[in-house]
């Protein structure tokens, strides 16, 4: 469905690429969650990937076709939720999607039914400078399903929401995938992306260090721990032991056999160790 290979790009100001080689593949169906700290190029490459920026060297492949031979009908088979202003603040969250609509060459879905994807029905008419933060994420991304594309690309899809609209968010977006969807998104939050994404990649100083699934990249670089706390250990006294060779430790084995254990309890290996250790590589 995309194929990225050898992916180059510089800032015409810029005296060094913000990508230098960035080499990865999605399938149909997919989702799959670009991470990495802030800066590192998550944005520019959706961008390139979307056709907004040109001049990159390598070669991108979307649809079975490189991107620039592809003719206007890319647009309509692609959805984009991006943060930056894509709505017009004066006009209600209906009109922005009538708008938005009257663009597209086929059919587009009924505007009520798309506002109820993000649980906006009831918004439908107030002006979209009277939303918050969130809102307007959910209304990008209710503009960015309107068409039906097959392929989306979301930038930070949660952001701004609270827990219960994030899960909102985060279901529909796996419902989406259900329906055969090929999803590319960027996120900061690794529990996000741990939960909905297929395939993970980190992108570091401008190239892809670590690609795979969650689950394997937690088995491969996260670490399971094993926390104790004793009646005896100062306060917030946590000892914290590998799980790996837990059994030969020592220390670990002189605290089990002390009568004062309050609890033990196993930490699961998490995105975010993954992450820090990408960053800190
Ligand atoms: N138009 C531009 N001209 C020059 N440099 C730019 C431009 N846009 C972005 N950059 C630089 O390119 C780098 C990557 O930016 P980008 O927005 O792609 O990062 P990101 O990973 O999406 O960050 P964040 O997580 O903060 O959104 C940054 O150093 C940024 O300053």
């Amino acid at each position: 469905m995309l194929n990225v290979e050898h992916l180059k790009f510089r800032y015409a100001k810029a005296s060094e690429p913000t990508l230098h080689d960035v080499t990865f593949s999605i399938d149909k169906g997919e989702v799959f969650g670009l991470l990495g700290p802030s800066g590192a190029g998550k944005s520019t490459t959706q961008r390139i990937l979307m056709r907004q920026l040109r001049g990159y060297d390598g070669k991108v492949q979307m649809f079975g076709q490189n991107i620039t031979d592809l003719d206007r009908t890319f647009y309509d088979r692609i959805g984009v939720s991006f943060e930056l202003p894509a709505l017009y603040q004066r006009l209600t969250a209906r009109e922005n999607l009538q708008l938005f609509s009257a663009l597209y060459s086929g059919a587009t879905m009924p505007v009520n039914e798309c506002l109820a994807l993000v649980d906006l029905e009831e918004d439908a008419d107030k002006r979209v400078e009277s939303f918050s933060k969130g809102m307007k994420m959910r209304l990008n991304l209710c503009r960015a399903l309107l068409h039906d594309p097959e392929f989306l690309f979301l930038d930070e899809p949660t952001t701004g929401q609270d827990p219960a609209r994030a899960r909102i968010t985060r279901d529909l977006i796996l419902r989406l995938k259900a329906q055969g969807k090929t999803i590319f998104l960027t996120t900061h939050n690794m529990a996000e992306a741990d939960e909905i994404c297929d395939q993970v990649a980190f992108l570091h100083n401008g190239r892809i260090p670590l690609i795979g699934s969650p689950a394997d990249l937690k088995h491969r670089f996260g670490k399971r721990t094993l926390e104790v706390t004793t009646a005896s250990a100062q306060p917030n006294q946590i000892y914290e032991f590998a799980m790996q060779d837990i059994g030969r430790n020592q220390e670990f084995l002189e605290l089990m056999h002390n009568d004062d254990i309050l609890s033990l309890h196993t930490k699961e290996a998490s995105l975010d160790d993954v992450f820090i250790k990408v960053v800190n590589q």
